[in-house]
């Protein structure tokens, strides 16, 4: 074996004609690269609109374990947009990439435009306003009520007056369906009530960009349901882009309006979500509807 190398054309070796050391060299990983990839067309069909955040070639790996492996993804200016592909995928690590919890090892994260891993501390502090994020178990803090947990981002992010701040928390609050609970500490309310408390939050700031991690996690079908019918309606008031990762196709067949099929830190296909349910990639149907036949093993 290590003879055979010995006579292979190295990539420094200028006697070479270049096109013949190319394939020569890259030929393997391409194979490689074919069969694991051989899903992923990447095809991003068009949505008539501009994206609010755009993944371009994107790179990540934790120590040795590489999750994002060329990501090139956009999420369109307001519609409802899923994430959806196999657990450990990498769909918590792409959300945290859009607000600059982690950072891309290469390839570039562009939100309205701004580079995210370009921008300095200031500039992020800024940017992220622009985002209302809903984490899994709502995130409330434990020791103060729901009035003052959804008044939290405006008393600290704004000079509003208490008046103004108690109006606008009311008001997420009646959207949201918990118009009496105010007074209810997190832990006296169920798992689908601190989602809806979270949403209420996420939303205080008016963001341009709103964030869900698998809001549809814990909460039976019905429940779930009810919440992506909340999604919605507060989508169609408020408008922008939403982005909810899941692998709940329920929910997906219930809200979403695009939708980017994320498998091994790559896009597989990416698009208007009916066009999605529609596709005749086997990837993108077989998880689409949810088959144990097809590309997707328990690897
Ligand atoms: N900060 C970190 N340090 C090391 N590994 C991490 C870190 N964050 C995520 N990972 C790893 O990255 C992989 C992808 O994780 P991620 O949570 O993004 O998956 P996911 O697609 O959201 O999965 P699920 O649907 O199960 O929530 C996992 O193997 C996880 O262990």
């Amino acid at each position: 074996m290590a003879d055979d190398k010995r006579d292979e054309p190295r990539p420094d070796d200028a006697a070479e004609p270049p096109g013949e050391r190319l394939s020569i060299v890259s030929e393997p990983r391409d194979r490689a690269d074919d069969d694991e990839f051989k899903w992923h067309t990447g095809v991003q069909r068009p949505t008539g609109v501009q994206d609010a955040i755009e993944f371009v070639d994107v790179h990540k790996a934790f120590g040795r374990n590489k999750i994002l492996r060329g990501l090139n993804m956009g999420i369109p200016e307001d519609k409802i947009s899923m994430i959806l592909g196999p657990s450990g995928t990498g769909k918590s690590v792409c959300i945290k990439h859009m607000v600059g919890l982690l950072y891309p090892d290469q390839g570039d994260v562009i939100v309205h435009g701004e580079s995210v891993p370009n921008m300095h501390d200031d500039e992020l502090f800024d940017m992220r306003k622009k985002f209302g994020v809903l984490f899994q178990d709502g995130a409330l803090f434990g020791s103060m009520n729901l009035l003052d947990n959804v008044a939290f981002p405006l008393r600290q992010h704004t000079d509003k007056g208490e008046d103004e701040v108690m109006e606008i928390v009311q008001r997420r609050l009646r959207e949201v369906g918990l118009a009496d609970a105010g007074d209810k500490m997190p832990n006296e309310l169920s798992g689908g009530m601190r989602k809806r408390a979270g949403f209420a939050r996420a939303l205080v700031l008016d963001p341009d960009i709103v964030l869900f991690d698998e809001p549809d996690s814990g909460l039976d079908p019905v429940r779930t349901a009810l919440l992506c019918e909340l999604i919605k309606e507060i989508h169609d008031e408020n408008g922008g882009a939403y982005v909810v990762i899941t692998h709940d196709i329920m929910s997906a067949r219930r809200v979403a309006e695009h939708i980017s099929v994320l498998w091994k830190g790559r896009i597989v296909e990416s698009g208007p979500a009916e066009q999605l349910f529609d596709s005749d990639n086997a990837f993108v149907r077989q998880f689409l509807s949810g088959d144990s036949q097809g590309p997707l093993g328990m690897e």
